[in-house]
């Protein structure tokens, strides 16, 4: 952890004769009907953070989300429940309740060096509702389980953007902790924020409105040296850059994305060459690859093209520091990994430290050989793009006043 950070380290949390409570997020793409996990990284992540705690003794609850009410990924944690006990390496017990009778008794029972794993929080209404750390330590959820617990560990980085009661409730009433994983993500991101104009960040993939809003905030933050853009994204800057006729054109109408070609316009106007846009691309004719100049494409967009992947190269080398979020193509077709493979390349090659975020960019680096080679892996979708732009997270901010209220 690094010296000045305003909440307590993980290792001030850890204490044989205590009970804690730790949320982790293992949010994750799940085939509910099979009960198969699709990714298992955030999981696998957390592991490490749980072992540790159990293995210095301690009784430990873990407490976690999976999917939103209402759509396909929403269930139990039934389903993650082994996979947990085969990454900690261990037994872990758990419960299909998250605060009644049922929970609070396995709880109370817990031994040390034990591990509990409740169901989905968000099975209690009161957690999908953002409020104040204020009021969320008033909830039902806060006030039925804080008073079971010693300390609180929180490692949920993926979730620390929503100010829920499970993520900003229980520092309020309970002395807390940074967990592991939320120590790393936060070490990473330092090196990041420190290095400013010696970093580049690499914006691709399809969540087009996101990524742009994203891409001002830092080049108004002054956060990165340099963006280069690909994907979706990369497709939209073309279109600011150059114009756009035949294919791009009608792709703009039927997308919706049309409205975006301004908001990259003026960013380019305003910070010029801060922004690098693809001068050519791969495009797809009768599943081939073709590769062809930006100002003249007539077929979708699949990639960014061959003078562009060296051009981007380049920038990358000798970086401080270069971020990846989103690929540059699309990846689940071979042909179109090529963007993406060259950038992760030069990344791993020619960058001093390398970050990724994002679901799609983690299983990218993994299918094309990269990940390990990757220095940060980021557990942060979401919450990754609000902490790369310099923007507060709630869970932070709780942390830090739980530091304030406890640790004296
Ligand atoms: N030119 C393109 N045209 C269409 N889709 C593209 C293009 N380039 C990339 N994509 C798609 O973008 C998707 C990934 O983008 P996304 O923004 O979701 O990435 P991520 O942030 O890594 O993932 P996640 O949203 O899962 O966290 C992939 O499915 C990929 O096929
Ligand atoms: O996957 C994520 O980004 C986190 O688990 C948060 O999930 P949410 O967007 O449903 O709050």
């Amino acid at each position: 952890m690094q010296v000045g950070v305003p909440f307590q380290s993980f290792r001030e949390c850890i204490d044989p004769n205590l009970k804690v409570l730790v949320r982790i997020d293992i949010n994750v793409p799940i085939n509910v009907k099979e009960g198969v996990i699709l990714d298992d990284y955030r999981i696998e992540a957390h592991a490490a953070t749980i072992s540790k705690l159990a293995k210095s003794g301690m009784s430990v609850v873990v407490i976690a989300h999976q999917g939103r009410p209402g759509d396909d990924e929403f269930t139990s944690l039934g389903i993650h429940w082994r996979y947990l006990e085969k990454y900690a390496g261990m037994r872990v017990s758990f419960i299909e309740d998250v605060m009644g009778p049922a929970a609070q008794g396995a709880i109370r029972n817990l031994g040390p060096g034990e591990v509990l794993l409740l169901d989905n929080v968000r099975f209690v209404s009161e957690e999908v509702i953002e409020r104040s750390p204020q009021l969320q330590s008033n909830t039902f959820l806060v006030r039925r389980l804080a008073p079971l617990f010693d300390v609180f560990v929180m490692d949920a980085f993926a979730t620390a953007h929503r100010s829920q009661p499970s993520i900003v409730g229980f520092p309020l009433v309970l002395p807390s902790c940074a967990g592991l994983v939320l120590e790393k993500e936060l070490n990473a991101m330092n090196v990041f924020s420190s290095s400013r104009r010696e970093s580049i960040v690499l914006a691709g993939g399809a969540k087009v409105p996101d990524t742009i809003k994203a891409i001002s905030k830092l080049l108004a933050n002054e956060a990165a040296g340099k963006i280069l853009v690909g994907g979706l994204v990369g497709v939209i800057f073309i279109a600011a850059k150059y114009g756009a006729n035949g294919w791009l054109r009608k792709y703009l109408e039927e997308s919706g994305f049309g409205g975006l070609v301004n908001d990259a316009r003026l960013l380019l106007d305003k910070y010029g060459d801060s922004v690098a846009v693809p001068t050519d691309v791969g495009v797809e004719v009768h599943g081939d690859r073709v590769d062809v100049d930006a100002r003249k494409i007539d077929a979708p967009v699949m990639d960014i093209g061959p003078a562009t992947m060296d051009a981007y190269s380049s920038y990358v080398r000798g970086a401080e520091v270069a971020v990846l979020t989103g690929p540059m193509g699309v990846t689940e077709k071979k042909q179109f990994a090529e963007g993406t493979e060259a950038v992760f390349k030069a990344m791993v090659d020619d960058a001093k430290f390398t970050i990724i975020g994002g679901g799609h960019t983690i299983m990218s680096a993994r299918k094309l050989g990269y990940i390990e080679k990757i220095k940060h892996v980021s557990t942060g979708g979401r919450a990754f793009l609000q902490f790369l732009v310099g923007e507060e997270l709630p869970a932070l901010q709780a942390l830090a006043e739980s530091k304030r209220r406890f640790w004296k």
